[in-house]
């Protein structure tokens, strides 16, 4: 298929995702998902992130009945953080965003992200994920206050971003940055190259 003719579609509500997608320089369309973001117990971090990016893009897919969109490849991405085995999404409310910070502080947390793309015209899917370590400062009480006062944990997974006030926090990390703000985008031009799209 040819890449001119495929239009990308990001199953995203995340400000972040849309910026980091734009790096490649393709056209894209915004379609937020809305999915449900329950997983069983059992779930392993991988599973949950490749599931429910998987989750996302295909509840876009059943919104993009129009012929038009035949040609179109949806990418769906999760990214949750894990602490020795303990899976953290977003705050629910301060007190969760407290609670978050407070056992992430002084640690080493991992922070998955899982990309599936689903090429509408053949249901070609491909789902992967990626692994990033982040270190976190030692921070007190009031500086956890001070931070969730910011706002800022309100909407992302661990209560913390890497990209924002949130950077001040984190000590050190290994691996890929972009997988911290939720979009792996060299992880993402792999999967496209699947799709004969290739970047750059
Ligand atoms: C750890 C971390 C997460 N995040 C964000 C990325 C994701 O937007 C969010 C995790 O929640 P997600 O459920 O992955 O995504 P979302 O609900 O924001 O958006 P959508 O499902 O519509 O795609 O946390 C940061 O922005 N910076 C960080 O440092």
């Amino acid at each position: 298929m040819p890449s001119a003719a495929t239009q990308l579609v990001l199953a995203s509500a995340s400000p972040r995702r849309q910026e980091l997608i734009a790096l490649l320089g393709l056209p894209i369309r915004i379609l937020p998902s809305h999915v449900e973001e329950d997983t069983p117990e059992d779930w392993t971090p991988s599973q949950i992130v490749e599931g429910l990016s998987l989750r996302k893009a295909l509840a876009v897919k059943e919104k993009l009945t129009n012929p038009a969109d035949v040609s179109s490849i949806i990418v769906g991405s999760d990214t949750i953080v894990v602490l020795n085995g303990k899976v953290m999404g977003k705050p629910r409310d301060e007190h969760e965003a407290r609670l978050m910070l407070e056992q992430l502080s002084g640690n080493t947390h991992e922070v998955f992200t899982g990309v599936t793309c689903v090429r509408i015209s053949d249901a070609k899917t491909v789902t992967s994920h990626r692994v990033t370590k982040v270190r976190m400062r030692s921070l007190s009480a009031e500086q956890i206050s001070r931070y969730v006062d910011t706002g800022e944990p309100m909407d992302k997974a661990g209560a913390y971003g890497i990209q924002e006030i949130g950077s001040l926090l984190i000590e050190s990390i290994e691996g890929c940055y972009f997988n911290v703000v939720g979009l792996p985008v060299s992880l993402l031009a792999v999967q496209l190259e699947q799709f004969d799209i290739k970047i750059p």
